[in-house]
């Protein structure tokens, strides 16, 4: 399936001065513009993003304005993404949600508790709830290494994959039915996240923590096909300056740690940005598992957040420049289902079940599926046999086209070689030509129009040889780009042979 390039939503979220910034005499530094995404830094720098909320903005807002619209994406097929980035302090757990509360607090609660509330609701809305199995998965990045967050003994994981996938081996997935068991899930890993105070936060996160709500709805005879999304919601680990959080010993190599990978994020972002070929991924734990938000299959949010004071002006800097980069990636998201392959399937359920349900009348026994009045048996079974056997013969005749476009690319390839060797050998004979006439030198010129012929001729015929190959897949194929690119090379060869008469003496 051919999928549509999409870039990165940046938003930018400043929270209040905080009382260490306060006690400091600290001054906002940072001005917004909301109606043009707009944010000037120090009076010199502007920035401009998707969406930016001042200080004063609440939870709801942020999350109607980044996290909600991601719903109508999950419900097509796509996997979504909401990636939490900012300086030690600046708000990113408290705009995730990404905390141990019970989601009660209406005015603190997160983009996390939200979205999944928002998610069940929708899943209620539809016509059969039962048709979607919602599990999730919680785990950190912590040091180079990733710990399952939902098991008590916090087991570490073995992160497998290629340059584009990327899978935890044994992670644990919790089938959950509604918004309590999720939150309950959430509570459970945040508990086990890795916290510790620092001098600029009395609970800040030392690992980067990743919250996985996997949403499958499989297919039901009456309702639409089924699909599979994965919702990421990431909270990163903030960068920090070790001087400010005066971090010694164990914080000190978990900052040391922090920053390492966020610098190996920021070279992917950059690497992404300039369009470069090698995209660092595997440098490390971090940018491995967020491999598919960045430049992969998600539609994603990524999420600055900011302290509005002048004492971490470089800071909010900083990440003001690392969001503007984000701006440039482009994702390529594709709906995770096979609709022709789950229509087939679903057909093929209902022949079997009412093959059994005939199967069952001959025999005299009362099919216990209620649905049984509402059918006509026998002709269904036919009509629905014909049905797949169409939709087979399609897709057998969709291969057919395609392998026969394939051989008729390979035959055009093969041509345009030869022409273009052609091409060559013509331009050496010109250029010795013209420099025999300089050089007064005496030229046959039998000889030379004899080896012209010739690679016309061999031209010629190569060319009737690759006609016959296009004839026999034109039907499948029509006229294209590249055989009017061939079609114009006999005349402009015939011109270059005249020119070459010309030339001679
Ligand atoms: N928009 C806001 N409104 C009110 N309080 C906020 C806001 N943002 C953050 N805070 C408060 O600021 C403090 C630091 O926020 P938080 O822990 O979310 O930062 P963080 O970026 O996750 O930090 P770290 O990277 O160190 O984990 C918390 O006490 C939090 O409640």
């Amino acid at each position: 399936m051919s999928a549509t390039e999409t870039s990165l939503r940046v938003v930018v979220r400043a929270r209040p001065m905080n009382s260490r910034e306060t006690r400091e005499g600290a001054r906002k530094c940072v001005e917004y513009y909301e109606n043009t995404g707009q944010i000037v830094i120090n009076d010199s720098a502007t920035f401009a993003f998707d969406s930016v909320f001042p200080d004063t903005v609440d939870q709801e807002t942020v999350y109607e304005k980044t996290a909600f619209p991601l719903l109508d994406r999950i419900f097509a097929g796509f996997n979504a993404t909401v990636l939490a980035y900012g300086q030690t302090g600046s708000g990113k757990t408290y705009t995730m949600g990404t905390e141990d509360n019970d989601g009660t607090d209406e005015m603190r609660r997160g983009i996390i508790p939200r979205l999944v509330n928002a998610l069940f609701q929708r899943i209620m809305q539809t016509q059969v709830p039962e048709s979607f199995k919602v599990t999730v998965s919680m785990y950190e990045v912590y040091g180079d290494n990733v710990y399952d967050l939902l098991r008590p003994d916090k087991v570490k994981l073995n992160v497998h994959g290629d340059e584009k996938n990327c899978t935890i081996v044994n992670l644990t997935a919790v089938p959950v039915i509604d918004l309590k068991g999720a939150l309950k899930q959430l509570a459970t890993g945040c508990h086990y996240r890795t916290k510790a105070e620092t001098a600029m936060n009395a609970m800040s996160s030392r690992s980067h923590a990743v919250f996985t709500l996997f949403v499958e709805k499989t297919a039901t005879p009456d309702c639409d096909s089924a699909f599979s999304a994965k919702l990421q919601l990431v909270d990163l680990a903030g960068s920090e300056r070790l001087k400010k959080t005066e971090a010694e010993g164990n914080r000190m190599k978990e900052g040391i740690n922090i920053n390492a990978g966020l610098l190996i994020l920021s070279q992917v972002i950059a690497a992404l940005a300039t369009k470069q070929k090698h995209i660092p991924y595997r440098n490390s734990v971090i940018t491995r598992v967020l491999q598919d938000s960045l430049g992969g299959n998600s539609y994603t949010v990524f999420l600055a957040c900011i302290s509005p004071a002048d004492t971490n002006s470089q800071e909010t800097l900083n990440t003001l420049r690392y969001a503007d980069r984000a701006k440039q990636i482009k994702n390529k998201p594709i709906v995770n289902k096979n609709p022709k392959a789950e229509e087939i399937a679903v057909l093929q359920a209902q022949i079997k079940r009412l093959q059994k349900e005939n199967g069952d009348l001959r025999q005299g026994i009362a099919p216990s599926d209620t649905k049984f009045n509402d059918m006509a048996n026998t002709a269904e079974i036919l009509s629905l046999k014909d049905e797949v056997a169409r939709k087979s013969e399609e897709l057998r005749e969709r291969a057919i086209k395609q392998s026969e476009c394939i051989v008729r690319i390979n035959a055009l390839t093969q041509r345009n070689g030869r022409l273009e060797a052609d091409k060559t050998k013509l331009s050496i004979m010109l250029s010795d030509v013209r420099s025999a006439i300089l050089n007064e030198e005496m030229i046959e010129p039998s000889e030379l129009v004899r080896s012209i012929v010739q690679i016309v001729g061999e031209s010629d015929a190569s060319t009737m040889l690759a006609e016959e190959d296009q004839d026999e897949t034109a039907g499948a194929m029509g006229s294209s780009d590249e055989t009017m690119y061939d079609a114009e090379r006999l005349p402009e060869l015939q011109a270059e042979l005249d020119e070459l008469e010309k030339q001679l003496p």
